[in-house]
């Protein structure tokens, strides 16, 4: 069976990231690039780590007017990911016109509440009434905009999977038990996180900045 667990390659270096993928590529089902890989490296970066032959979530988590994320994301078109986002505060024309956008096979897929912000943070940022209500808030529309599913945290997943049966589930900010938070905030296990109905787990610096990649991702492996 392949595995739920997407590395989060969160690096500029390609030789870096490229090394890593090989090291852990029999553990994980994806490789997720982000922000700081895309930066550096760009769409040839993006199609050198699709060599490996691993499906690439590409998580660029646009937010803009609609005519700007659908212009983006027909620029992202030859590299035809696998899983690309948005945020979910774009609104619903926005995400509307992502999905129209994106290539047939690529699942596009709603940011909600950052794993990195806690109630306080959520408060201060005009949402008054916490991460859960805004998750299920954002998964709706999300759902009636024509999207694929959502990001969340494992604490909201369930929640919003009961919103949406047969929508996609992204679960970041998970760490091992014994694992450093680091600035996520909302966090649970992997375990808990797929018991909750995540579709996939996205795991970064408990992989990546393990001294031993290799085993790092067969021991998170061997708990799920
Ligand atoms: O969209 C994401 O993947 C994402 C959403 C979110 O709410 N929180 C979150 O941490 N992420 C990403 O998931 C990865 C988590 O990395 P680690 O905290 O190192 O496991 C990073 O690449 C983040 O960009």
């Amino acid at each position: 069976m392949s595995s739920c667990i997407y590395v989060a390659l969160d690096t500029p270096d390609l030789d870096q990231a490229m090394a890593i993928a090989q090291r852990v590529s029999s553990h994980i089902g994806g490789i997720k690039l982000g922000l700081e890989f895309f930066s550096a490296n760009g769409r040839a970066g993006v199609r050198d780590m699709a060599s490996l032959g691993l499906p690439i979530f590409l998580d660029l988590k646009l937010h803009d007017i609609p005519n700007t994320v659908a212009k983006a994301i027909q620029a992202l078109r030859p590299l035809k990911p696998a899983i690309l986002t948005v945020h979910a505060a774009g609104g619903r024309a926005m995400m509307e016109d992502a999905k129209a956008a994106a290539p047939a096979g690529t699942r596009v897929v709603a940011v909600t509440v950052l794993t990195s912000l806690d109630n306080r943070d959520l408060s201060r940022i005009g949402v008054p009434d916490g991460s859960a209500a805004q998750v299920e808030r954002l998964t709706l529309l999300a759902r009636d905009a024509g999207l694929d599913g959502v990001v969340c945290s494992g604490a909201e997943v369930a929640a919003a999977k009961a919103l949406w049966p047969d929508g996609f589930f992204v679960v970041p900010g998970v760490r091992p038990a014994d694992g450093s938070s680091g600035d996520q905030k909302r966090v649970v296990t992997p375990r808990a996180a797929l018991d909750a109905g995540a579709s996939i787990l996205v795991i970064g610096r408990p992989i990546t900045q393990a001294p031993d990649p290799d085993q790092a991702a067969r021991a998170i492996k061997a708990t799920l």
